[in-house]
């Protein structure tokens, strides 16, 4: 049985870190534009490098909740493509070993300047000199607003070859994640949404299932 499972900031929420569009929503304090798009790091990088780190350490602090662990358990009895639209790494924490972050990490660090990767500090600052180019054009290895997801192909083709789809903890607003449920569908897959709400693409599914996610993702893994 292959199955793809999509995960947002919901699965995440219960293990303390806040969601995007909720009243206390990350959002809400910031303006996309100016912390999540590149032209927002080119006028301000102080400013988003201040946000990543606040989001570097609340994640640290968190730990992986019973929603995280049911899909590591998952994996050992299906053929299972983990993709996240989450920066933070508690999927990895809660046992997941092969999953695709589509809009990177806070672990990561990335150069502007020759795009070498390393490992992020836990506080990264404009001076963090590239350990491969020495530039100083350190940036989040994270996907910002009109930047292209990574591995988009990869999740494309794992998707269009799923028997089972689920979209898990997300509004469904964001694209192209947004699309994948339709996707699924489009290629012949049962589509399962599991959230605490409906989101904007919840006509997409044939299943839902709602409440809190470390309760209604242990019970359909089952
Ligand atoms: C706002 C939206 C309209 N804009 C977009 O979608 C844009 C533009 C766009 C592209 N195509 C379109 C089509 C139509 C309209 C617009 C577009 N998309 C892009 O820019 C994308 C890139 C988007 C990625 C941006 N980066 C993020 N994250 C990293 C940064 C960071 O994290 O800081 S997006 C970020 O926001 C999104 C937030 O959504 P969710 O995770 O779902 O969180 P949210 O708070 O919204 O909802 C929480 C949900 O959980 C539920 N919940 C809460 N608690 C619980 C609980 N306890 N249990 C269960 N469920 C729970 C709630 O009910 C709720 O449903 C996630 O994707 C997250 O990663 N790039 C691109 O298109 O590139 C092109 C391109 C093409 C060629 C070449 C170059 C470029």
């Amino acid at each position: 049985m292959r199955v793809a499972v999509l995960t947002g900031a919901g699965i995440s929420a219960e293990s303390g870190l806040r969601t995007f569009r909720a009243s206390d929503g990350l959002w809400e304090d910031h303006r996309i534009e100016e912390v999540a798009t590149p032209e927002g790091f080119a006028r301000d990088p102080d400013l988003v490098h201040r946000f990543y780190n606040q989001r570097r350490k609340d994640a640290a602090a968190a730990l992986p909740n019973d929603a995280h662990r049911a899909l590591a358990e998952l994996a050992r009895h299906v053929d299972l493509t983990l993709i996240t639209q989450n920066v933070d790494d508690l999927h990895e924490r809660g046992g997941s070993d092969r999953l695709i972050h589509m809009h990177g990490a806070l672990t990561g660090a990335l150069c502007a300047a020759c795009g070498h990767r390393w490992p992020a500090p836990m506080v990264m600052t404009t001076g963090d000199p590239c350990p491969a180019c020495t530039k100083q054009a350190t940036r989040p290895d994270i996907v910002w607003f009109n930047e292209m997801p990574y591995r988009m192909e990869e999740i494309w083709e794992a998707v269009a070859k799923a028997d089972v789809f689920a979209a898990i903890g997300t509004s469904g607003q964001v694209y192209p994640a947004a699309g994948l449920a339709q996707h699924a569908g489009r290629c012949g897959a049962r589509t399962i949404e599991l959230n605490l709400a409906t989101s904007a693409v919840s006509r997409d599914f044939d299943e839902r299932h709602e409440g809190p996610a470390s309760r209604i993702v242990p019970d359909w893994v089952g």
